[in-house]
């Protein structure tokens, strides 16, 4: 709207576009006597996700003006929804004397709450990161910055592809993201709550490069790893615009950034993280999770940091052996309970420090930062005797905060209440000011009564009284009849009926100060506070590093105790390819069961690179799948692991594709879904990932989907040489081992009990002998006529493929795409010139033996 269509509007509502302007994508909440209002689109979207009433205010510039308002004093939790639903807000407050203006009340924007940069205790969830994100777009490849401003954790990272950029906000789970106005990005991120556009000028490298040399104080980006990733730099320095533009404050503890390579951390794309169910369950809110099950952590920090190393396991197997030696340590020295009973004491500090570093800490912080300081040489005292490389160095990060803890007991009451604006936070003896000011009020009684005796002797009237009234203030009060008599300094300062009522000099003084001194003490109290911040803000590094090295003995504290209680082992990380798990269980699956778990073993190597997995359905393959990858996945993170023992080779990605679900609001049907996800594996899969594929090609007609999870079979076996769980319902895959090198069967047991099925789920060698979808659907309750239908057609079936394959026809799996016949294949795969005469003779006679069976 230009200045002259504002210009129609009456004097408050220009007020009110003009700040409205300033904040285009956030709901404006403007502050009329007790409530917040909102007007026009504002009101309409918030009556919408708020469900609160529309109405109308008047009219400006000719029309009515949508209106719809919220209290004052309920604004936070209104605040919380619109921020849960990804909406901003800007809070526009009265700044001016309502009785000294012409025209509106002088009106400013004095706080901006915006999903992604919230720190407020209230608006934040304990155990999760609340993420910033800013993307920078260059074609194929894509900068991401993030940042959590409740801890200012800051790092970036490129990369090189759609999936990839998609993998990783499916990790980072965002609260907001920032696009440029122009980003191509905006179609695929429509759905993502909480995404913002900014100017596309707030992206470009060099003015980024140079705002954040500023707020770090270096001359380059060199030291932080990025200097090199102009796409980095642009998001980052967006990220630090926005977020100095939405918090008006200094943020001090934005002190660098980190580099973070894809290739440091075992990679895992969106859709694998969803189906492992790692911090989110499919089933919805509150379901178990691997994070429900591994987060018996201490502290909030704690929680949020397990959450950030299974969201990032790790490559580099020497960080990784390192958190298992020091699980093994607590494990031997069994401190587990002693170290939780201290840790449980101690605060969100890494958020508390946050809040100091913006200013916006209340007393209630400190009171918990001091009380947690407090407990920190008892936490040493217990990790000293360890002598453990990553134990120590944590001791050595949570350092002698002594200086803080003594500076915090002094200054702050033991329970302060809730904002400084009250008073009463400032301990009584850290300052000779503030405790004459209190005194002064708290011994006006005693003083007023001295006052009186002394008064009474003075002129002889043993009834003159003193007294207070709030529009006169303090008096001394005498019948008329003793007027007379009362001495020269008396000065009348009201008369009543019967009586007349004095001031004098000394009173006046008094009273002077007694009633500024309460104000003073409050505003002492408030340059105190933020003196001590601006202390406390001083020493922010080492405070920062304490919380990093407390939050990781909290970790890996809690690690040591889910070890124990779960009966998991520490893994063998390995430099040669493959996998060796005894009596693996799934750690969720295990928890929630009634019945025993069956522990099951898994070995893929050279030889055995692809298994396909058949048995019933609810036999158990995708949990035997599933436990596969978290057990790997487990073991890089650092934790121990749900098997009797488990020897793991390297990895570069874990990929799973496992019962896709309908995208329909992104229009893309079940098997559209599934062959994006196996397009993405067959494409970006190596020799060193683990690839869980379940009942690839279902989702089409049978003779389609089977000739898909062939191709895919083998493309996993030969070309990609992928260690690959594949379960399947299609029999015919159970013929590849006999076909193509490194596969072979497993099956999932059951046996049959008369007409019924019972499932073993133990893992055996070869394929299983028959699918029992019948029985399963019996179980299941589907009518026994339909079940007795079935059957029959079943028979029917079964004998008219007998008569085909009789017929001479070729076999269905081999009629897929003419493959050339086995013994072709074999003399193909034949180097004469490497063969001995001894193996020669025995090629001889297998390609004899494969020409008479086919
Ligand atoms: N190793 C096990 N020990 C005990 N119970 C198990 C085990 N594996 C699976 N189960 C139980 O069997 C149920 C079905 O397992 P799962 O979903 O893995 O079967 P499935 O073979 O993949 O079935 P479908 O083919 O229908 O997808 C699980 O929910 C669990 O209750």
């Amino acid at each position: 709207m230009s200045d002259s269509d504002i210009s129609t509007h009456t004097p408050m509502m220009q007020q009110y576009l003009r700040l409205k302007a300033e904040y285009p994508d956030l709901l404006l909440f403007y502050r009329m006597g007790d409530f917040y209002e909102l007007f026009y689109e504002d009101a309409e979207r918030a009556a919408r996700v708020l469900d609160i009433a529309l109405t109308k205010r008047g009219q400006s510039a000719g029309r009515p003006i949508p209106m719809a308002g919220v209290p004052f004093h309920a604004a936070e939790t209104y605040l919380a929804r619109l921020v849960r639903h990804g909406i901003g807000v800007a809070i526009c407050e009265q700044i001016g004397d309502p009785g000294k203006s012409k025209g509106p009340v002088e009106r400013a924007v004095v706080r901006v709450v915006t999903p992604g940069t919230l720190t407020d205790e209230a608006l934040l969830e304990d155990r999760r990161d609340n993420l910033l994100v800013a993307i920078q777009q260059d074609g194929g490849r894509f900068g991401l910055a993030s940042l959590e401003l409740s801890s200012g954790r800051f790092s970036v990272l490129e990369v090189s592809d759609r999936e990839g950029l998609l993998s990783e906000i499916e990790r980072l789970e965002p609260a907001e993201i920032l696009i440029a106005e122009d980003s191509p990005l905006a179609n695929d991120l429509q759905r993502t709550r909480g995404l913002t556009h900014r100017p596309v000028w707030h992206f470009d490298t060099d003015s980024a490069h140079r705002l954040l040399c500023e707020q770090f104080g270096t001359r380059d980006l060199v030291g932080f790893g990025c200097a090199d990733r102009p796409l980095a730099i642009g998001a980052a320095g967006a990220l630090l615009q926005y977020v100095q533009h939405t918090q008006r404050a200094a943020l001090p503890h934005l002190r660098g950034l980190r580099t973070e390579d894809r290739d440091q951390a075992v990679i895992l794309d969106a859709a694998t993280r969803r189906n492992l169910e790692i911090t989110t369950s499919l089933s919805g809110v509150g379901g178990p999770t691997l994070a429900s099950v591994m987060d018996r952590t201490a502290t909030a920090m704690g929680g949020r940091l397990l959450r950030r190393w299974l969201g990032r396991p790790l490559r580099d197997i020497e960080t990784v052996r390192a958190r298992h030696q020091a699980i093994a340590t607590l494990i031997d020295a069994g401190v587990q309970a002693a170290w939780h009973e201290i840790l449980a004491g101690i605060g969100d500090l890494e958020r508390i420090l946050a809040r100091i570093a913006l200013g916006t800490a209340r007393p209630r912080d400190l009171a918990v930062l001091r009380d947690s300081l407090a407990r920190l040489p008892r936490l040493s005292a217990l990790v000293e005797p360890f002598d453990d490389p990553l134990l120590r160095a944590l001791q050595i990060g949570l350092g002698d905060q002594s200086p803080s803890l003594e500076r915090l007991t002094r200054a702050i009451v033991e329970q302060p209440p809730p904002l400084v604006r009250d008073g009463g936070v400032i301990a009584p003896g850290y300052d000779a000011e503030l405790d004459a000011l209190r005194d002064l009020s708290a011994n006006a009684d005693q003083f007023l009564l001295d006052l009186e005796a002394r008064e009474r002797e003075r002129t002889g009237l043993a009834n003159l009284k003193l007294g207070y009234n709030r529009i006169h203030g303090y008096y001394i009060e005498l019948n008329r009849s003793q007027a007379e008599r009362v001495p020269p300094d008396y000065v009348r300062r009201q008369t009543l009926k019967g009586v007349e009522r004095y001031i004098t000099p000394e009173l006046k003084r008094f009273e002077d100060e007694v009633l500024s001194s309460r104000e003073r003490a409050l505003a002492r109290e408030k340059d105190l506070y933020g003196g001590l911040l601006a202390e406390l803000a001083e020493q922010l590094p080492d405070l920062q590093a304490c919380a990093e090295a407390l939050a990781t003995l909290d970790v890996l504290a809690n690690l040591a105790e889910r070890a124990i209680q779960l009966d998991w082992t520490r893994p063998d990380l390995v430099v040669e390819p493959g996998f060796g798990i005894v009596a693996g269980r799934h750690p969720v699956v295990e928890q929630v069961l009634d019945a025993p778990f069956v522990a099951n073993d898994l070995y893929l190597d050279d030889r055995e690179r692809v298994l396909v997995i058949t048995g019933p359905n609810m036999g158990g393959k995708s949990t035997f799948m599933r436990q596969t990858a978290l057990i790997v996945l487990m073991a890089y993170a650092g934790s121990f692991v749900p098997a009797r023992s488990a020897r793991l080779g390297p990895i570069d990605r874990i990929f799973s594709r496992i019962g896709a679900a309908d995208d329909l609001a992104g229009g893309r049907s079940t098997f559209m879904v599934e062959m994006e996800e196996t397009a993405n594996i067959l494409h970006n899969a190596t020799a060193q990932s683990l690839v869980l594929m379940d009942e690839v090609g279902r989702g089409t007609s049978t003779f389609d989907g089977l000739s898909l999870a062939w191709a895919c079979g083998v493309e996993l076996a030969t070309r990609i040489q992928a260690f690959t769980l594949f379960a399947t319902h299609y029999f015919e895959l159970t013929t590849l081992p006999d076909e193509y090198p490194g596969i072979a069967n497993r099956h999932l047991e059951a046996i049959e009990h008369q007409d019924s099925i019972v499932f073993l789920h133990r893992v055996r060698e070869g394929p299983a002998n028959q699918s029992y979808g019948l029985q399963v659907a019996a179980l299941a309750g589907v009518p026994r006529t339909v079940i007795d239908r079935a059957r029959e057609r079943l028979r029917g079936l079964e004998e008219a493929a007998r008569q085909h394959t009789d017929r001479g026809a070729t076999q269905l799996s081999l009629s897929l795409g003419e493959p050339p016949h086995p013994a072709v294949e074999a003399l193909r795969s034949l180097d004469p010139d490497g063969l001995s005469p001894r193996a020669a003779l025995d090629a001889l006679y297998q390609l004899k033996g494969l020409a008479d069976s086919g």
